[in-house]
Formats: structure tokens, sequence, C-alpha cells
């Protein structure tokens, strides 16, 4: 469905080299801290910046050759983007029927209601919560093959951001769809993502299935002593601490089994990414 081959940007003091695949009926994530590019690549995507470097197919076609058909079939949610503030629900209904011949009227309507959005009141005195919930509302009102989400959770509170991932997980009960979403906070993304890139300062530098990063990855607490016998093959990253070092490794089993007097700690995405991106190889 989606696919960045080496996509390089560069701007003063950051250099995007980002390569990710989305594939049919997954929801693939996005997870990097503040600043890590993760606007940069949807910008990317969406053809709204001069790439310095490789290529992206959308829905099977080379970026250039996509036309307004083609973008029927997205459903866009940008993290510094938004619809004029001058106008109110009922004005952007209109503009939606033009724009998506998909529109799902009704059911846009209702779900407005639900999340309690005004139709008569101007959006730009909207919160930032509703405004982003009007952005996924309508990026869901048509029938889109493929969502791009940068950030749809920003700004929402608990609630409205379980309704809403509960409404993405309804979204890919229909065949042939697929989503790439982002988020910095990585629980959001544990219970929908099927798979999950890890981005920071540019680069992709991880990727797994989540089942696989929930169920084999594991963080060591190890002494100085046990840190200096323990096999390394399988340690991805460690980490000095008060008591010793802290280990990631993508194989928790293995240590279980074959050290069983290291605590092994299951960690979740959070403090795996943690890891990553602060330890050292
Ligand atoms: N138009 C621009 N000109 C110069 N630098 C830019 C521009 N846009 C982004 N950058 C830089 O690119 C880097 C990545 O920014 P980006 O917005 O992609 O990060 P992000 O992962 O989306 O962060 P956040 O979670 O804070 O939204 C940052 O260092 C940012 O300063």
């Amino acid at each position: 469905m989606l696919r960045l081959n080496k996509v390089r940007k560069e701007y003063k003091g950051f250099q995007l080299d980002c390569t990710l695949e989305v594939q049919e009926g997954c929801v693939t994530g996005l997870i990097g801290k503040n600043g890590a590019g993760k606007s940069t690549t949807f910008k990317a995507i969406l053809g709204l910046l001069k790439m310095d470097g490789g290529s992206i197919e959308i829905l099977g076609k080379p970026l250039h050759e996509i036309g307004n058909q083609d973008k029927e079939d997205m459903g866009v949610v940008m993290s510094d983007a938004g619809f004029s503030g001058y106008l109110m629900i009922q004005d952007l209904i209109p503009v939606l029927k033009n724009m998506y011949r998909n529109f799902q009227e009704e059911e846009f309507r209702r779900k407005c209601k639900k999340f309690q959005l005004p139709m008569n009141k101007k959006i730009k005195e909207f919160s930032t919560g509703m405004k982003r919930k009007l952005q996924v509302l309508a990026a869901l009102s048509h029938e889109a093959r493929l969502l791009l989400l940068d950030e749809p959770t920003a700004g929402l509170d608990i609630i409205a951001r379980d309704e809403l991932l509960d409404m993405l997980r309804t979204y890919m009960e229909k065949e042939g769809r697929a989503i790439l979403v982002s988020s910095h906070i990585s629980s959001d993304l544990e219970g929908l993502c099927d798979d999950i890139y890890m981005i920071d300062d540019g680069k992709i530098i991880l990727y797994e299935e989540t089942d696989v990063l929930l169920d084999c990855y594991g963080i060591l607490k190890a002494t100085p002593e046990q840190f200096g016998r323990i096999e390394r093959e399988h340690i991805l990253r460690y980490k000095k601490e008060g008591f010793g070092y802290s280990c990631l490794t993508d194989q928790r089993q293995f240590y279980q089994e074959n050290y069983p007097d290291i605590a092994v700690e299951k960690g979740n995405i959070d403090e795996l990414i943690m890891m990553m991106i602060r330890g050292e190889e």
C-alpha cells in the first residue's frame, strides 16, 4: 500500500533517511521522540516537500503519478495542519462532499455528534482536542483505503483517545485497507499496530512486529559481575545504571533460561525505545 525507499531530506542539522513499508491489512506505527522526523516523513509521502533522494510508492503508483482520484483513496491527518478556522462543520460538509465521491455524510454527522463537535461553531474556537477529533473524523469519512495519520491522538483526553483507537480498529475490519500512524506515545500504538518502526534523528533504528517486540524483547538488569560474563550476542544495547547495567535483548527467553540469577524484565514499548535510543551498542 505504501513503500518508502531511502527517502532523504536534509535540513540544517537534520537528515532524514527513511525506508519503510505498509502492507495491506496492516496498521503500521512510526514512533519517535520530538524532532525525530515523523512529520517530515509524512510530508514527503504527501508530496509537501522536495525530497533530496529516494522514492515513494503509494497504492502501487510512484508518488509523481498520484492524481486527484488516488487522493480520494487516502485519508490524512497532519499534526500541523487543519481546516480553515473561519469555517463551521456545517460549512465543511459541502466541501467534503465536493472533494470525495464516497463521503459518508450521515456517518460523519453521527460521529461529530458522538464526539460532541458542534455544527455551528467556528473551528478556530474549538479546543486543540476538538480540532484533532474533527481532522480524524474527516480522514475516516470517505472510505479511504490508506490512512496517513501523523500524531492523531495528540491533545486528546484518555476517553477520546480510546474512542479514536476503537474507530481505527473498526475501520480496519474492511478488507484492502491500511494505516500508517505516528505517535511519540507508544502505549497508544501498542494495542493498535501490527508492526512498528522506531525513528530517531531521521533514521529508522528498529523495525519489528508488535507481537515480537512484546513477546521476545526484554531488559536484563545485571550487576557488573553478571554483565561481565553474559553472552553478548543477543544484546542490542546496554546502559550503565546505579546497580550495574540494563541490557536490551531481542531474546528474552534465552537469558531467562540460561541466566536464572539475572532479572529479566519484559519492558513496555516505551522502555524498549528508551534503551534503543539511549543505550550503547
Ligand atoms: N521546514 C523546515 N526547515 C528546517 N528544518 C526543519 C523543517 N521542518 C522540520 N525541520 C527539522 O527537521 C527535524 C524533524 O522534524 P519533524 O517535524 O519531522 O519531527 P517530528 O518527529 O514530527 O517531531 P514532533 O513529535 O515534535 O512533531 C527537526 O530537527 C526540525 O527542526
